[in-house]
C-alpha cells in the first residue's frame, strides 16, 4: 500500500509546474474591424514547415512543447475510440499525431489558410522526400473560411461529428457578430447531438488585466507582445460591444497578426443559443496543474518535455509560463435539443475541397 502511494507521489511530484499566476479579476465592460482576414491567411500561408533541428532551436521551445500537452489533454479527455472529428482551422495539421493517438476513425481540416492546408497534406500523406507516417484514419483537408462557409453544408454528406476541435483559432471570429456567430452556428451544426466542442484561445480576462496593469497600451515579454490602439487608451470595454475589439499579436517565432478579444460571458451565451452548452473553461495554469495531477499526462508531459530536464537552457522559462498565462481552454457539449438555427446571412463563400 504504502509502496504503491509512494510510486503514485513521485509521479505527481515530477515534473513540477511553476505555482499558477493570480488569477484575474472579470473585467466587465468591453466596445471594431477592418479587413484582416487576407493578412491572417497570408500570415499563416507563408510560415514554413520547420525541421525538427530549427524547432528544437525555438525560443519557446518549451511553449510549443506545454501547449501541444494542453492540446493533447483536452483530447484525450473528450475523445473517444471511433470518434469522427472536424478540425476547425487545423492549421498545418499539427494536431493530427493526438488524434491518431485518440484513434478517431475520421477526420476533417479546414483552415483559411491555403499553404497550412498543403503542409498538412504532405503532413499526412508525405512527399517524394519524406515518406509520412501511415495514419490509421482516413482525411479530408478543405481550403476554406470557417467563420463564413456554411461547413453544415459543405459537408452534407459526411458529417455529423462526435467532436468539434478549434485550437488557438476562435479568436480570429471575433473580428465581427457575423463571423463570432457564423464560427458557433458552425460549431454546432456539423456536431452530433452530445459531441463536444472543444478548444483553446487567449483569454481575454487575462489580456484586459495585463493592459490595465500596464502604464501604455503595450505589455508582454520576450516571448510575446500585445498592442492594443489608440482606440483603447482610456483601457474601457463596453459590454454592449463585445466584437471587433482588435490588437496586434506578436509571438516570437509562431505568430505575428491582428487578433480580437473574446469577451467570454458574451460567447457563452452566444454558444446557448446555437444549443452547445459549456461544460467547462479554465485558464491554462489551473489546466496545467489539475492535470498534471493524473498519473498518465504527467508522464506524457515527461514524454513532450515541456518542462526539460531543470538546467538553465533545458527548462520552461519563467517568460514562457507568464505567455502561457495569456491562453484558455474550453469545452462545451451540444445539446441534444439544440434548436434549428437558419443561417441568417445567406451570403456564398468560396472554397475548395482537397482530398487526401
Ligand atoms: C495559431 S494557428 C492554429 C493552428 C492549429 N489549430 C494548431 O493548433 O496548431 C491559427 C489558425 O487559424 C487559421 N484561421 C484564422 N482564421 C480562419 C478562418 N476564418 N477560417 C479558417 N481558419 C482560420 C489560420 O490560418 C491558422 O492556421
Amino acid at each position: 500500500m504504502s509502496s504503491h502511494r509512494h510510486k503514485k507521489r513521485s509521479v505527481l511530484n515530477e515534473p513540477l509546474l511553476p505555482p499558477p499566476a493570480k488569477l484575474p479579476r472579470t473585467y466587465d465592460e468591453l466596445p471594431a474591424t477592418d479587413d484582416s482576414q487576407q493578412l491572417i491567411a497570408e500570415h499563416y500561408s507563408n510560415r514554413s514547415n520547420q525541421t525538427v533541428q530549427e524547432r528544437e532551436a525555438s525560443p519557446i521551445i518549451h511553449l510549443k512543447k506545454l501547449n501541444n500537452w494542453n492540446k493533447s489533454v483536452l483530447i484525450q479527455l473528450y475523445t473517444k475510440k471511433n470518434d469522427s472529428v472536424i478540425d476547425i482551422a487545423c492549421g498545418k495539421g499539427g494536431d493530427l499525431i493526438k488524434w491518431d493517438k485518440a484513434k478517431v476513425s475520421y477526420y476533417v481540416g479546414i483552415d483559411l489558410a491555403k499553404g497550412s492546408i498543403e503542409d498538412a497534406g504532405t503532413r499526412y500523406n508525405g512527399d517524394a522526400s519524406h515518406k509520412s507516417k501511415s495514419f490509421s484514419f482516413p482525411a479530408r483537408l478543405i481550403h476554406a473560411d470557417c467563420f463564413t462557409v456554411h461547413l453544415d453544408e459543405v459537408l452534407q454528406d459526411e458529417g455529423p461529428f462526435d467532436i468539434c476541435s478549434c485550437q488557438f483559432a476562435l479568436h480570429y471570429s471575433w473580428a465581427s457578430e457575423e463571423e463570432a456567430r457564423a464560427a458557433l452556428q458552425n460549431a454546432s451544426a456539423v456536431l452530433n447531438p452530445g459531441g463536444y466542442f472543444i478548444g483553446t484561445m487567449p483569454d481575454a480576462n487575462v489580456i484586459v488585466r495585463k493592459l490595465r496593469e500596464t502604464d501604455g497600451l503595450e505589455f508582454g515579454n520576450a516571448c510575446y507582445n500585445v498592442k492594443f490602439g489608440d482606440k483603447y487608451k482610456e483601457k474601457k470595454f463596453l459590454r454592449s460591444e463585445p466584437f471587433g475589439i482588435q490588437y496586434q499579436f506578436h509571438l516570437e517565432d509562431a505568430v505575428s497578426c491582428p487578433e480580437w478579444l473574446v469577451h467570454f460571458p458574451t460567447f457563452q451565451a452566444l454558444a446557448k443559443e446555437y444549443g452547445l452548452e459549456l461544460v467547462f473553461k479554465k485558464n491554462f495554469h489551473d489546466f496545467c496543474h489539475e492535470h498534471i495531477k493524473t498519473p498518465i499526462f504527467a508522464e506524457l508531459m515527461k514524454i513532450v518535455g515541456a518542462l526539460g530536464h531543470g538546467s538553465s537552457r533545458d527548462r520552461l522559462s519563467d517568460d514562457e509560463w507568464d505567455a502561457a498565462y495569456i491562453y484558455m481552454a474550453f469545452v462545451f457539449k451540444k445539446l441534444s435539443f439544440a434548436p434549428e438555427k437558419v443561417w441568417e446571412n445567406s451570403a456564398e463563400a468560396v472554397y475548395s475541397g482537397l482530398l487526401v
